[in-house]
């Protein structure tokens, strides 16, 4: 396919000026998500408010950005004859446009990557050719980590030349796939859509069903999609959790439907102020609206009941069963005992210990009642007036695998490869896509925009799955810890769009079952061949030591194969067939087969999203980063320093046990771009420059003693070289926070947390490789804390702010925090000797001397600078108070300095052999 740039003329109609039957302008004006409730005055004002923005200025402010965003890019025109004929996709519309950088931006930026590589270049073969140094080991360890730097940053940035961006064209899907002009309805694809939770301790569970609500009311056409969710701790509590939160998704889903509604988590939508009707129904909006609320204020107060009204139906079951003597049971609702892990844990009944269960908490709408046709529908079930709505509800399945004592489980990769045997029996959809349980989805046509890609007459068949970005609602509006990670979403992913695609990461990801399965992408189409469904020309072994014994299974791996979309549940035998769904998620079901290695997600690696991505691109398979307007899902992330760093320490490690995998970047995956193994490569390795780093950061100790040591001579040359190749990466990343359309802030929250990470979380995770071969043991996948402190920490300091980001004060002391809190101790101590110092020999010092005294402390403020957030946290509930740092610091730098002259003086006098 070949393409020309055509500046400032529109290609094909994007999600955001869909007109008509498409995708809808966002709903919502102003959506600060505080706590408040909603006013009837507030709804009132909703309704009324229509198409005057009631958050007139912010909107304004973010269209403002959204142009300065968009105006760095191009459309990449697409050229149909050309495209059709190689693709051999005769009828198949294009459902995405393409966009790139404009030259104006993208040039000068290459050319200042170049530019930095030879000043790099130069730096180091200046720094060789002088070795000249007052400590020579010092010296030398500090040109490796030059050279590692810069081989490090040249893998980084060489990916980055030319990124890519795509916009699904949603109109076309409906035009192409729903409102088919026959009225034969819909011929999108199934999903199967996956929902992992630990447990439902430290995964709320509310955040868990708010995550299957959103997508049980999501706009896709409800016999095509099932909802899964697999619960890795057997829990009843979630069992019946989910019961409850798919009898309200009966009206929910239909209540989001009739009035498009936005996000379609209740939980979030219900906390939104403000917002721009759009539906079809305004008169009763506000009485609907009203009762859903009750509604669902009645479902959180039943969940929240759940674990005492499981205690007590368990209570009354065991004491009408006492005489019998056994075990205290959990029992369901229905009277008998719950297979999975009990209140009181027995043998059988405990974590880590239960069997597998497999329940199906709402059939296929197939199998229920057909929907109402126009005008019905109007039941005691439900009390608002849903016609012409379709009130069907998708299928939703509980899971939870077996769990067996002394067995490997493979944690989140182990639980998802379980749900996607269960789906293969089940509903076999020839699309999966998976969400963590604190994520949900945001953009109601999200899944749709996926299919976009997936559909696409280019190169829809050979991609194997589409990723979104990562976006978090419970971050702090300074992103302290840099949680949002943008640099990495909008910059690194964008820029491997334009390679194979971007990496997987874990969750929001829509996969093509066959790539899961590790069966090859097929090889291009030419014109010659006829249009035939199925996988054609991919020869694939279908036996049991790949896929395992499950003859089911094997039958419905050959399905997939043929495209044959099943989504209603085969017919069989129910005992037989809930048999062999036990079968598939029992704990040794694995054992054997290709299942973690070459099929399915990935085991024995932390990063088991890093890594399934690899294999996946390793086979040829192309990946999609979606992009929309509105964001299409939104997640939670760990506010508190300690935790954020625990993850970080998770992904670096288990990125770096890649490196030690038969998944290696530079032995393995036969078909992967240059490029793209090169940013594979430097995911897998990146950690290591945290050694070097450190290295570095200790350098300020040299002004707390006596002597001048100077690390490489002629000092001011040394110092002015990295001044320059620092400014240069810096330069460059004004270009890419253009191109990547994210904020000044973004980019230096994301320095300053490689600078954090590399104190603590990366030479953690590098000390974990290295002990790994010793202790076996690999880096643990710890789930991340979610729990809200919001009602624990009820403002107690009486200071009257929100405590919403209560966590973020709070930090946990650990081994891994010792190095940046030396670091920090050190340059804090360094500055104040330093300016006693400079008080103290005032005319006795040379100029020279003079010089690099404040080179040195350019140095250290530099570092400090760096080092800001994680001060911040240091000083805990205090650093409420904004900028309080510059008061603290200067203060400590000037007591230090005082006393550093008092022992001066004392010892000149008193020890004179001893002076500092
Ligand atoms: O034994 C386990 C452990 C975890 N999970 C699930 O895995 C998901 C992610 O776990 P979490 O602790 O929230 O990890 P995060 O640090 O938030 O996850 C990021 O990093 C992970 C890789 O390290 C990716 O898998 C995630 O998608 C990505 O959001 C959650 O849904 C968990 O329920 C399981 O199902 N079983
Ligand atoms: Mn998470």
């Amino acid at each position: 396919m070949s393409s020309s740039p055509v500046p400032g003329t529109g290609g094909a109609a994007s999600e955001h000026d869909a007109g008509g039957g498409g995708f809808r302008e966002p709903l919502l004006a102003n959506c600060a998500c505080d706590d408040g409730g909603f006013h009837d005055g507030a709804l009132a004002a909703v309704v009324v408010a229509n198409s005057a923005h009631g958050g007139g200025s912010r909107a304004k402010e973010k269209d403002a950005v959204k142009k300065a965003k968009d105006g760095y890019w191009v459309d990449v025109h697409h050229r149909p004859a050309v495209a059709d004929v190689e693709s051999g996709g005769g009828d198949r519309p294009l459902l995405f446009s393409n966009k790139k950088v404009t030259a104006a931006l993208l040039y000068p930026y290459r050319v200042l990557i170049l530019v930095r590589l030879v000043a790099v270049i130069l730096f180091i073969a200046w720094r060789i050719k002088h070795n000249n140094s007052d400590v020579m080991w010092f010296w030398a360890t500090s040109v490796v980590g030059d050279v590692w730097f810069a081989l490090s940053w040249l893998l980084y940035q060489l990916p980055k030349l030319s990124p890519i961006k795509r916009t699904p064209d949603l109109a076309a899907l409906r035009r192409h796939y729903d409102d088919l002009p026959d009225g034969g309805g819909s011929i999108l694809p199934g999903i199967d859509v996956f929902v992992t939770t630990a447990d439902p301790v430290s995964e709320p569970v509310l955040y868990t069903m708010n995550c299957v609500l959103s997508i049980l009311a999501t706009d896709y056409p409800v016999d095509r999609l099932t909802c899964y969710l697999t619960d890795d701790s057997g829990a009843l509590v979630l069992y019946e959790a989910l019961v409850e939160a798919a009898s309200f998704a009966a009206l929910w889903a239909p209540f989001c439907r009739k009035h498009s509604v936005e996000p379609r988590a209740p939980e979030s939508y219900f906390q939104l102020e403000g917002m721009i009707y759009n539906g079809r129904s305004p008169g009763e909006f506000m009485n609907d609206y009203r009762h859903v609320q009750r509604e669902y204020e009645e479902l959180k107060a039943r969940l929240e009941m759940l674990p005492s009204t499981i205690k007590e139906r368990s209570d009354v079951y065991n004491s009408m069963k006492a005489k019998e003597g056994g075990a205290h049971a959990t029992w369901m609702a229905n009277g008998t005992q719950w297979p999975g892990t009990w209140i009181e844990p027995a043998e059988n009944h405990r974590k880590g210990d239960h069997a597998g269960i497999v329940k199906i908490v709402q059939s296929h709408p197939s199998s229920e009642a057909p929907p109402p046709a126009e005008g019905g529908n109007n039941n005691n079930m439900n009390p608002l007036n849903f016609d012409g709505v379709d009130t069907r509800v998708p299928m939703v399945v509980y899971v939870s695998r077996e769990k067996s004592p002394g067995r490997e489980h493979n944690k989140k990769a182990g639980n998802l490869n379980a749900q996607l045997r269960v789906s293969a029996l089940l509903s076999n959809a020839p699309f999966t896509i998976n969400f963590d349980c604190d994520h949900y989805i945001n953009n109601s046509q999200a899944l749709r925009a996926a299919m976009c890609f997936m559909l696409d007459a280019r190169e829809g068949d050979s991609t194997g799955f589409v990723q979104f970005p990562q976006r978090f609602q419970n971050v702090d509006p300074t992103d302290r810890y840099g949680n949002h990670n943008r640099v990495f979403f909008d910059g690194a992913m964008y820029a491997l769009n334009g390679l194979q695609g971007p990496t997987y990461l874990g969750t929001g990801c829509m996969f093509r079952r066959l790539a899961l399965y590790g069966v090859d992408p097929p090889p291009p189409r030419r014109s010659s061949d006829v249009e035939e469904h199925g996988h054609g020309g991919v020869t694939v072994d279908i036996d049991t030591n790949k896929f395992g014994n499950s003859v089911l299974f094997l039958n419905s791996v050959l399905a997939a194969l043929k495209q044959e979309r099943r989504i209603a549940p085969p017919e069989l035998d129910e005992a037989a067939f809930l048999a062999e769904m036990t079968m598939v998620v029992s704990s040794s079901y694995d054992q054997g087969t290709d299942w973690g290695s070459s099929v399915g997600y990935i085991y024995n690696i932390a990063t088991e999203d890093i890594v399934t991505g690899y294999r996946i691109h390793g086979q040829g398979w192309r990946s999609m980063y979606c992009s929309m307007e509105r964001e299409a899902f939104q997640g939670t992330a760990p506010i508190n320093l300690t935790e954020r760093l625990y993850q970080i320490v998770r992904w670096s490690g288990g990125s770096m046990e890649v490196f030690f995998s038969p998944y290696n970047p530079l032995l393995s995956g036969r078909r992967l771009h240059l490029l793209q193994r090169a940013a594979y490569l430097n995911f897998t390795i990146y950690p290591v420059t945290s050694v070097f780093v450190l290295l570095y950061a200790f350098c300020p100790v040299m002004w707390l003693i006596p002597a001048e040591i100077i690390i490489q001579r002629p000092f001011t040359s040394y110092v002015l070289y990295l001044v320059g190749v620092v400014g240069l990466i810096h330069t460059i990343g004004v270009f890419e926070i253009k191109w990547a359309g994210i904020a000044w802030n973004d980019w230096w929250r994301n320095e300053q947390f490689f600078m954090i990470a590399s104190m603590s979380a990366y030479p953690t995770a590098v000390l974990h490789m290295v002990v790994k071969p010793i202790t076996g043991k690999g880096i643990h996948f710890r789930v991340t804390s979610k729990q809200t402190t919001t009602t624990a920490a009820a403002d107690d300091d009486g200071d009257g702010g929100d405590d919403r980001y209560a966590d973020m004060y709070e930090m946990r002391w650990v081994p891994m925090l010792i190095p940046p809190a030396v670091v920090l101790f050190s340059n804090v101590m360094a500055i104040g000797v330093a300016l006693g110092k400079a008080i103290v020999y005032n005319g006795v010092w040379s100029a020279v001397q003079k010089r690099h005294a404040a080179l040195g402390i350019l140095f250290n403020v530099w570092i400090m600078a760096l080092l800001y957030p994680f001060g911040l946290a240091v000083i805990g509930r205090w650093s409420k108070k904004p900028g309080i740092l510059f008061v603290l610091l200067p203060l400590a730098f000037v007591v230090i300095a005082a006393v550093y002259i008092g022992v001066h003086f004392f010892l000149v006098k008193f020890l004179p052999f001893m002076v500092i």
